[in-house]
């Protein structure tokens, strides 16, 4: 889940505001920084110009390059200054199992105070200690393998639903669909079945009026992104606020997530403002970022004809069991994909939609012999780890086989690590094979127009979010 990520040249037309920002947190946070007596060691590395630090060094090119040039000069651990506030960034697995696993009660999440508005300040991103405990042992538990196994039916009748639609499109933007895809996953998994025609399309508006004001500047003025987003997000709040008094009403608490938010026991309850900040953060969790992956997954596809053909072959096969045995598709069938599963993989590491997270140290904490005041914020950059040769040789080459063996711990961290982790990494996996199994073995698609490239909305994504044409191909 992204909710802070680095979106690059979109940046540039609010570098005046940027800079402003920079120069208020400075301000807020300048308390915050280390005392000038104070001789303890703080990682190498620079804070960049005053106030403004290395904000725009960082939001103005690709992360990879500002990360290795800091990396090769001071290793792999060096302080920072972004977005008016002093920060340590770590490339090495071992501090960032330190920060997200073995010591997390030292590293809270951290996110701007607008984000959390938007989202719900009673989402479980936004927590630590026993409120996080409890809702994410809800959460996770409406994600295991065992509660979506009953999905996948559902699954695959929405991909069934798109596919002749894509089909007879002239073009498909990629990234739209897939988030379209993903998006009536993520409700059916949340409320347990699909939503009435009307009721779907009003959510996905209301959704989409956030998304716009997520990633734009936080400023509350009337006719701005933002401005429109706190009145979508108003509005989305009351639709769910309904929702759960009809289901309260009825005695029926209903399937999925938020069934068993309304069905817990006295002791366990949560308000109802909890239960609707913790549905609408995880629609929006679950929908971009297995967007992202799945468009990735289809360029890298066709960009690797020998993979694609490999690929398929799998598929086929599987496909050839199914209509032997006249079935869908079923959860062991996504058991038995493992060149697929590879190539996913192998997506997940590649495309590392989220570059990194942020955490903030809580107390003053000693790490490989720094020390990371409290209130500084600590990036564990999963995108350099990823990109490392240390542990992936030729990173910058697509190569599933590199899976057949298992990675070295902590250092494959596409869905985070520790008690922050993505509850929902099953369901991203489940969903993607199901629709893969299905475009592969009947459609191809092809490339429209210039295709190379990565634009950052705000995870990174093939340009233009891969404008494609899809055409069917003669059955087996
Ligand atoms: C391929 C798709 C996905 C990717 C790459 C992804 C990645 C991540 C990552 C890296 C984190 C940890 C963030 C951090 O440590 O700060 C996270 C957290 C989270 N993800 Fe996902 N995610 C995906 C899909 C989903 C789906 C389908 C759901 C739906 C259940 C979901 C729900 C969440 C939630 C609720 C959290 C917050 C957990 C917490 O704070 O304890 N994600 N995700």
């Amino acid at each position: 889940m992204s909710l802070l990520q680095q979106p690059l040249l979109p940046f540039l037309p609010f570098v005046p505001f940027l800079l402003l920002l920079t120069i208020l947190c400075h301000f807020i946070h300048r308390r915050r920084g280390l005392p000038e007596n104070d001789k303890r060691r703080l990682p190498p590395g620079s804070m960049g110009w005053p106030y403004i630090g290395e904000t725009l060094s960082l939001y103005t090119q690709n992360p990879n390059n500002f990360f290795s040039k800091r990396q090769k000069r001071h290793g792999k651990i060096f302080k920072s200054h972004i977005l008016g506030c002093p920060c340590v960034m770590t490339s090495s697995p071992e501090v960032a199992k330190t920060v997200l696993v073995t010591q997390s009660h030292l590293f809270k999440p951290t996110y701007p105070t607008s984000k959390e508005m938007m989202i719900g300040p009673e989402a479980v991103f936004f927590h630590q200690g026993s409120y996080h405990s409890h809702l994410k042992k809800l959460i996770r538990s409406s994600f295991l393998p065992s509660a979506i196994k009953g999905l996948v039916p559902k699954i695959e009748s929405i991909v069934l639903d798109f596919l002749p639609v894509w089909e007879h499109s002239k073009v498909i933007n990629t990234l739209h669909e897939m988030k379209k895809y993903s998006y009536q996953v993520a409700i059916i998994s949340v409320f347990g079945k699909k939503l009435e025609v009307d009721e779907m399309e009003g959510v996905k508006h209301l959704y989409q009026c956030i998304e716009k004001g997520y990633n734009s500047m936080p400023l509350d003025l009337p006719g701005t992104p933002f401005h429109k987003a706190m009145k979508a997000r108003k509005l989305l709040n009351e639709k769910l606020r309904k929702m759960i008094e009809m289901r309260r009403e009825n005695g029926e608490h209903g399937g999925g997530l938020l069934g068993l938010l309304l069905g817990l026991k006295e002791k366990d309850q949560l308000s109802d403002s909890q239960i609707a900040d913790n549905i609408i953060g995880v629609i929006f969790a679950a929908h971009d970022t297995t967007a992202s992956v799945l468009t990735w997954l289809l360029k890298y596809l066709h960009d690797n004809p020998h993979l694609l053909d490999a690929v398929k072959m799998e598929q086929e096969e599987i496909k050839c069991t199914r209509l032997e045995t006249n079935r869908g598709i079923t959860w062991d069938d996504t058991r038995r994909m493992p060149l697929t599963t590879r190539v996913l993989q192998e997506t997940l590491r590649s495309a590392s939609i989220l570059s990194f997270t942020f955490r903030e140290a809580v107390e003053d904490v000693e790490i490989d012999g720094y020390l990371i005041p409290r209130g500084w914020k600590v990036l564990p950059l999963f995108r350099a780890i990823h990109y490392s040769s240390d542990f992936f040789p030729n990173p910058d080459k697509f190569d599933p086989s590199r899976f057949e063996v298992a990675p070295r711990a902590n250092t494959y961290m596409p869905f985070g690590n520790g008690v922050h982790s993505c509850p929902g990494s099953e369901l991203a996996k489940v969903e993607t094979l199901i629709l893969i199994h299905h475009l592969i073995t009947s459609y191809r698609w092809d490339m429209v127009g210039d295709h190379d490239g990565i634009q950052y909305v705000p995870f990174p994504v093939p340009k233009q979010g891969l404008p494609i044409k899809i055409h069917r191909i003669s059955e087996i």
